[in-house]
């Protein structure tokens, strides 16, 4: 059975001969594919208007297909769509479920997911550094008491920093297996009840934290990069310090998802890793979990996403559209900052994965079955 992907396309099919305009499909299903496809099952997708197909074409192998609902009735026999609703409503979630969800284990240590989650964040970094960009590189904002500030010692930067987490913990923000504090020493304990997510991470996953280096790097080679001017502008120290707050917040859940993507390759490939672990081969596990073609992907779409935020759209078309932010140097952030970061925390990761009980669980491939099969319990529709 060939299965890439689902593709959910929630457009109309007006032909039920041409059932399978190349979009819908996955594989290489192609408009000149003879005709049609045999459908085997189908059933409406929860939470969607589109109804999934799932049989094959002569040549294509075995596609799965949304359509629209209403559409569908018109090829598909009411008897075999009643059968196959609570098949298919499973099926697909455990295919692909649809996105990260931390209460749904299964659905986080996807990595499709996660991918699609990191491009997200992509958007949160851009818009952040664009942020930062209205203001001069204020080196006040960075110096070590330049400000003097009751019952604290450090910059202006740092106090803002801290005040954000203690109230951002009162709100459970770093209950979240996706957040890390800059100040894991000095949260508050939230009012509200806590949320007891599943563990999808190692118990030591909230120590692989690399906040200082993200800060550090921060100031040293991305602000000077993205500032509209070197020097101060006393007037924006606040905003400045806000701006900047903002965009460590985004870098820091970035680089930290690479633990996420640790382990959903630790799982995917637990023999190869537990050999590389057990070597404590860095290089190995370096290689083992880079993908020259994501990354250049995502170099690709940062420049893009670059030219398309930080520039005016009554702009677009004008001889000199400025972007806010040069596309190419938040490009070259990623390349020599916040990729090479994620890796680091991937490679720490790893490198404590195997604890006593993982040691069993990677010489005993049963239970690595049993723990899928508790989790996606958890997470079917
Ligand atoms: O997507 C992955 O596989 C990752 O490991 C994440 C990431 C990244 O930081 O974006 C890091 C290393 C890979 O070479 C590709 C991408």
């Amino acid at each position: 059975m060939r299965i890439n992907r689902l593709i959910y396309h929630e457009g109309k099919v007006t032909n039920p001969y041409s059932v399978a305009p190349t979009s819908h499909f996955f594989g290489s299903t192609s408009q000149s594919d003879p005709l049609f496809w045999f459908v085997y099952a189908c059933g409406p997708l929860p939470h969607t208007r589109g109804y999934l197909l799932f049989g094959s074409t002569l040549l294509s192998g075995w596609p799965v297909s949304t359509v629209h609902r209403k559409e569908a009735s018109r090829f598909v026999p009411s008897s075999v769509r009643f059968f196959s609703f609570h098949y298919l409503s499973s099926a697909s979630s455990f295919l692909h479920p649809l996105k990260m969800e931390f209460k749904k284990p299964a659905t986080v240590l996807n990595l499709a997911n996660i991918r699609q989650a990191l491009v997200r964040m992509e958007d949160t970094v851009v818009f952040s550094f664009i942020e930062r960009s209205q203001f001069y590189e204020s080196p006040s904002v960075y110096a070590p008491n330049k400000y003097k500030i009751p019952n604290f010692s450090g910059s202006f930067l740092d106090w803002l920093l801290l005040q954000n987490e203690k109230t951002h913990s009162l709100v459970r923000r770093y209950e979240s297996p996706d957040e890390t504090p800059f100040f894991p020493d000095q949260l508050e304990e939230s009012f509200l009840p806590s949320l007891n997510y599943p563990p999808v991470l190692a118990d030591y996953a909230d120590e692989v934290n690399v906040n200082d280096e993200i800060r550090t790097v921060y100031i040293e080679k991305i602000v000077p990069q993205i500032a509209a001017k070197r020097g101060d502008q006393d007037e924006n120290i606040g905003s400045t310090a806000c701006a900047d707050v903002d965009c460590l917040q985004a870098l820091s859940r970035r680089v930290h998802f690479g633990k996420f993507v640790a382990e959903a390759k630790f799982q995917n490939e637990m023999a190869h890793y537990t050999n590389l672990i057990r070597n404590k081969d860095i290089k190995g596990i370096e290689e083992a979990i880079t993908d020259s073609a994501v990354e250049a992907k995502i170099l690709e779409r940062l420049i893009a996403k670059g030219h398309a935020y930080g520039t005016d759209p009554t702009l677009r078309y004008s001889q000199n559209p400025q972007s806010k932010v040069q596309p190419e140097a938040i490009a070259k952030i990623y390349k020599e900052v916040v990729i090479p970061l994620t890796k680091k925390v991937e490679v720490e990761y790893l490198l404590r994965r195997l604890g006593d009980d993982d040691e069993a669980e990677a010489q005993d491939p049963q239970r690595k079955t049993q723990l899928m099969n508790r989790l996606l319990s958890n997470s079917l529709w």
